[in-house]
């Protein structure tokens, strides 16, 4: 659907709800034209709070606090008008549809965000950490999302865009003055050097990105074995409630239970799972098909035995992921047996989730998934889905060229790649208006009133 950007839209900011206050955002050309419609004293034309009473017709229906934003220095870049009133499902939906009734749109979900993107106020990739800075599960997708926002990528976009325009400008004039055979840097080893620094810096940017979109949604933890090893009390203990369902019972879990653990520099979602075993029983067969079909899908398994209990041939179908064995109710063993067993595997730490005594595994995890250095890092991090392809695109782009180089194309055969490139780099630091129903795509799984 085509948006009409010409529009003065309206949406809420925050819930509505039965709280304090209520923020009813317009944004457009006509926000304090519209918003003067509902109040006595017209707003003045400045960047600062009013207080004013609002009126439904000659009711007076409220006392807010009016925040102007005009001469297009606002978060849209347009004329923004927020109304700060009472909280209150009926009182805010009220107001926002006296503010419709005289002419504003309700905002489609992600607008105003959008329309800071289309003024030039935001880029791509500062517009998704706006989205992921309201979505940060734990502190360092909060702390990544916050240096985006503030523009870091930003920076390390332009850089190498730098590297990039530098490339083709020696190609360029190498075109342009083919007499002039030594162009500083234009041979074509040069320019495959400088092509491979490229490549590797956004071979970086997609390692990067990955590893910062596990950490954001969650490592994806499936807590597999055999049944009755206590695959459900590990779950609790990790999560420190009693959610999953346990018995001395083989097959107590049938369905999976899911739950979720935040550390300071990641986040676990955590799978239990029905126990594997030979059964007659239908639903409990079923529960064992899916735990062993999210084995492909999961960023980590917890892979639970107990002394009796090893079951080899289903480690077999996890050992090539990433994993860790759990020897669980390891209090009722000695200290022999215990090594006995961590002899067996490369990958284990014994625990008893009966005790809650879990802080091996709890610090193999905290090991394992560090993070910590991602805040060092010099290169994008990206976190749209949209924006990966974007580089994975241009990854391709630098293969084909090197390709071309090696088979001894002219370099200006190369140039239309890098002039690829530099387009897609464009359209990221928002220089050039991308396709607009891609735009579109990004900005509606917003929150409303963002
Ligand atoms: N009440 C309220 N709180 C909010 C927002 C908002 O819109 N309203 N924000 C929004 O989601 C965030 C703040 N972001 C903002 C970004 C830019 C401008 C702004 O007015 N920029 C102008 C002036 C800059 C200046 O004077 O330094 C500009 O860029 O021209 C305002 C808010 C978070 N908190
Ligand atoms: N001694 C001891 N018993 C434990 C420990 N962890 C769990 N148990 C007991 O083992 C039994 C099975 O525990 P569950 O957590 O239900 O095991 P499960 O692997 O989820 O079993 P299924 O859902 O049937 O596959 C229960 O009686 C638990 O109390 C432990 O660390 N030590
Ligand atoms: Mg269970």
């Amino acid at each position: 659907m085509k948006i009409n950007l010409n529009d003065t839209i309206v949406a809420c900011s925050t819930k509505i709800a039965r709280q304090a206050i209520s923020i009813i955002r317009l944004s457009g050309e006509q926000a304090l034209e519209i918003t003067n419609k509902i109040i006595s004293k017209k707003l003045e034309n400045n960047n600062k709070m009013q207080i004013r009473k609002i009126y439904d017709g000659n009711d007076i229906i409220d006392e807010s606090l009016i925040l102007t934003f005009v001469n297009g220095k606002s978060f849209t870049g347009e004329n923004i008008v927020e109304i700060h009133c009472h909280g209150g499902i009926l009182l805010t939906k009220k107001i926002i549809s006296l503010l419709i009734s005289y002419g504003a749109r309700p905002a489609l979900p992600g607008e105003f965000s959008q329309r800071a993107y289309l003024n030039g106020k935001i880029n791509l990739i500062q517009a998704e950490s706006i989205n992921n800075l309201i979505d940060s599960k734990n502190e360092l997708a909060l702390k990544i999302s916050a240096m985006n926002l503030e523009g870091k990528n930003n920076r390390a976009l332009q850089e190498m865009k730098i590297k990039l325009i530098d490339i083709i400008s020696k190609i360029q004039t190498s075109i342009d003055y083919p007499d002039y055979d030594d162009v500083e840097g234009s041979s074509a080893e040069e320019i495959k050097t400088d092509l491979q620094i490229l490549k590797n810096d956004t071979l970086k940017i997609l390692e990067v990105s990955k590893r910062f979109n596990i950490l954001n949604h969650g490592i994806n933890t499936l807590i597999l074995g055999e049944t009755n090893v206590g695959k459900s009390s590990l779950l609790n203990s990790l999560i420190s409630e009693e959610k999953a369902i346990v018995t001395d019972f083989e097959g107590t879990t049938r369905d999976i239970v899911e739950g979720q653990l935040n550390f300071d520099n990641f986040t676990l979602n955590l799978i239990d799972t029905a126990g594997i075993r030979n059964t007659n029983d239908k639903v409990e067969q079923i529960g064992i098909e899916k735990s062993i079909s999210l084995i492909e899908s999961s960023n980590l398994i917890l892979f639970v035995i107990n002394k009796s209990k090893i079951n080899y041939e289903l480690y077999e179908k996890i050992k090539n992921k990433k994993h860790i064995v759990v020897l669980n109710k390891a209090e009722l063993l000695n200290m022999n047996e215990i090594e006995d067993i961590k002899g067996k595997f490369n990958n284990i730490v014994a625990v008893s989730a009966l005790n809650s005594d879990i802080k091996n595994l709890i610090q193999w995890i905290e090991n394992e998934f560090d993070n910590g250095d991602l805040l060092e890092i010099e290169v994008p991090i990206l976190s749209n889905s949209f924006h990966i392809e974007m580089f994975k695109n241009i990854l391709k782009l630098l293969s084909n060229s090197e390709e071309n180089i090696n088979q001894g194309f002219t370099t200006d055969l190369i140039n239309v790649d890098l002039y690829e490139i530099l387009k897609i780099i464009n359209n990221l630091l928002g220089i050039y208006d991308a396709d607009e129903e891609v735009i579109d795509n990004i900005f509606r799984k917003y929150c409303l009133g963002k």
